[in-house]
């Protein structure tokens, strides 16, 4: 039985006089994928960073597995489960594929961030980070310099990461843009298998809508920082709020 774990309550941030996020309310269920959808400038990215903690609310709750994490800083939050691949573009630029992935795992498992001392008493951490770049095709590169990747192999990579970070809330943001159309599906692929293994939580801000057809059991709406829709994708692809906001025309009344 799925269960609400992250919740926004009336969440808004102001750059000066601009509402980027305007009082937004909004539960996520386990085992729900949700794409968050709207036209440029509507606050998708805003939102996520809210809720990731990267930016402070003006006002305003966000509350995951019922506890209040408004001001808990962004590596509490990840360290309670939300994970998002943006945060991981932090990547080791010079270290290995491998090694990046390592640090994940070691990070998690809260072993420390040594990578030398470790190469032999810890293979299981090297065995766990082989899997995940075999699941998401990077084990071949394993060896190669991040900054040596092609830009698709490093989104790749962070998705890598967060699968290895295995957070209860995933986060996306665009996780195909850049991407090449041969790269791209493997991204796709490896949502729709994490969407399949029970009790994931996984948020998208996506712009592409045939990946949103494929990909959601839910779509939420923002148009000027307001949510303007909220329902399964079916209902709300067919509303107006959808395709005034994507036929490029002003929303009077959201
Ligand atoms: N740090 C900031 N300071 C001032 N304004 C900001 C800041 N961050 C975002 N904004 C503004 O808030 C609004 C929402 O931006 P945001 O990036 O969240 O939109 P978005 O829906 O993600 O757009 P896109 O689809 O183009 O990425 C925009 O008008 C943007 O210019």
């Amino acid at each position: 039985m799925s269960r609400v774990i992250l919740q926004t309550h009336d969440l808004t941030v102001r750059f000066g006089g601009h509402v980027a996020v305007d009082h937004v309310s909004c539960a996520f269920r386990t085992g729900e994928l949700t794409a968050i959808v709207g036209p440029n400038g509507a606050g998708k990215t805003t939102y996520f960073n809210l809720i990731s903690g990267q930016i402070p609310s003006s006002e305003g709750r966000v509350e995951l597995n019922g506890r209040d994490i408004t001001r808990a800083s962004v590596s509490d939050r990840c360290a309670r489960g939300i994970g998002r691949a943006f945060q991981l573009t932090n990547l080791f630029p010079d270290l290995s594929v491998l090694e990046n992935v390592r640090l994940v795992i070691q990070s998690k498992a809260k072993m420390g961030f040594s990578l030398f001392s470790m190469a032999d008493s810890h293979r299981d951490v090297t065995d766990r980070a082989k899997a995940v770049l075999e699941k998401v095709k990077l084990f071949d590169l394993r060896d190669q310099v991040v900054s040596a990747l092609s830009h698709g192999n490093q989104r790749k990579l962070e998705v890598a990461m967060l699968i290895a970070l295995d957070p209860a809330v995933y986060m996306f943001d665009e996780p195909t843009a850049g991407m090449s159309v041969d790269e791209a599906p493997v991204v796709l692929d490896l949502i729709a298998e994490l969407k399949a293994e029970k009790d994931r939580t996984i948020l998208l801000v996506e712009h592409k809508m045939d990946v949103i057809r494929t990909l959601a059991d839910r779509i939420i709406v923002l148009h000027n920082g307001m949510l303007a829709a909220d329902g399964d994708p079916v209902t709300v692809m067919a509303s107006d709020v959808v395709q005034e906001a994507y036929m490029g025309k002003e929303l009077e009344d959201v």
